[in-house]
């Protein structure tokens, strides 16, 4: 058994991790911390938690409360882990950051694209960037691992095995993405107010989003030069959610794009590669772990269209982040993650 803290519990990845740890045999939560909250059971504010941590409240951040835990997860805004992750890992506590705190390996465009200086650029070459389908060698050796955004999962994960064997063109990649409004957090936005965002759908961030330069930082890897992306994200009038449709132009006969997908991802526990012909759904990922991906290549022509849904507080945050943790000690990739999607 381990012991974990949560730095942000009361937040929708916060909640998320808790949630999904319930159901984890190996880990006790240790710390759970809230500035607005400290003091209240945590079942009282999530009663869905009821008779799952009894006695557990929120407490403020106490950092040697935090260095008593094997790991923390950091589920708070953009510059709370660059002030604390350097002292938990100088005592011994590994960090699994769900923030974009540690990302982007080039500490000066994190600080164009956050607008604040870098707090913690000598931690940079020590993280891992939390994509398993990727860095699952590297993440078991981590101390500290900087979980991938939402978008950025998604639309790396379909783009992947087409960069990989270099069969599109990486100078004109486009990735049109929609997401449902919890993954603009808890904190009250007129944006997220039900009467501004239901029976709307409106894009956002065309002209430069925050995770553009973190897909084309995973994107470049994979394609070993850089990748030229178009990312447009849009707010979708759904609770959870992200729906990636991914387009590029093919240079090289494909061969089976089905069997490429099927294979590249055969033995990933977090990806599901669907028949040809699918359109997956939101809704069939809702409150798990998985990746589903769909591969088409209308009229047999030159255009490659790939469909990825994740469910933005699980594969994109909060399972995401269990999946690290797990890796890093040694536990079974998936524990915690098993149960399948709410239909309908
Ligand atoms: N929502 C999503 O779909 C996704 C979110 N993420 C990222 O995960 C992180 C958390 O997101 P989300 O749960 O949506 O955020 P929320 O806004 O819902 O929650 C933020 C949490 O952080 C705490 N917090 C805020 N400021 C500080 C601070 N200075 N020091 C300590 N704790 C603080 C808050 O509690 P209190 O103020 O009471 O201390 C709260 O519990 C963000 O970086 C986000 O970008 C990543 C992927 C997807
Ligand atoms: C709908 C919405 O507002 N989505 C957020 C992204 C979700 C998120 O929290 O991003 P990270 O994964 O980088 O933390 C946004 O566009 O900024």
């Amino acid at each position: 058994m381990i012991k974990v803290g949560i730095v942000g519990g009361t937040g929708y990845t916060g909640v998320e991790l808790l949630r999904l740890l319930a159901g984890h045999p190996d880990v006790e939560i240790e710390a759970i911390t809230s500035r607005s909250e400290a003091g209240l059971a945590v079942d009282e504010l999530y009663p869905n938690l009821r008779g799952h941590y009894p006695g557990l409240a929120f407490s403020e951040p106490d950092p040697e409360r935090l260095a008593a835990c094997d790991a923390v997860f950091f589920a708070t805004p953009h510059g709370v882990a660059h002030a604390l992750a350097g002292e938990l890992l100088e005592r011994g506590t590994r960090v699994i950051d769900l923030s974009a705190d540690f990302r982007l390996k080039d500490a000066e465009e994190w600080a164009r694209w956050y607008g604040q200086p870098h707090g913690a650029p000598a931690l940079l070459e020590a993280a891992v960037y939390g994509l398993p389908e990727v860095n699952r060698d590297a993440i078991r050796q981590a101390r500290l691992i900087a979980v991938p955004g939402c978008y950025p999962t998604a639309v790396q994960l379909g783009l992947l095995p087409l960069l990989e064997q270099r069969l599109i063109d990486p100078d004109h990649v486009i990735a049109d993405c929609k997401s449902g409004v919890t993954g603009a957090g808890r904190g009250a936005k007129v944006g997220s107010l039900l009467a501004e965002a239901s029976e709307s759908m409106k894009a956002y961030g065309a002209s430069g989003h925050r995770h553009l330069p973190e897909i084309r930082q995973g994107l470049g890897q994979a394609a070993g030069q850089p990748v030229g992306l178009t990312f447009v994200p849009h707010l979708t009038p759904m609770i959870r959610g992200i729906h990636a449709t991914l387009y590029g132009r093919l240079t090289n006969d494909p061969g089976d794009l089905q069997a490429l997908f099927e294979q590249r991802f055969a033995d990933e526990p977090a990806v599901d590669v669907m028949p040809a012909g699918s359109h997956p759904e939101t809704r069939s990922v809702k409150g798990t772990d998985i990746c589903r991906l769909a591969v088409h290549r209308p009229g047999d022509g030159d255009t490659v269209v790939v469909l990825a849904v994740i469910d933005n507080l699980v594969k994109g945050a909060s399972g995401q982040a269990i999946q690290n943790l797990n890796l890093m000690f040694g536990f079974d990739e998936m524990a915690g993650l098993q149960a399948p999607a709410l239909m309908p």
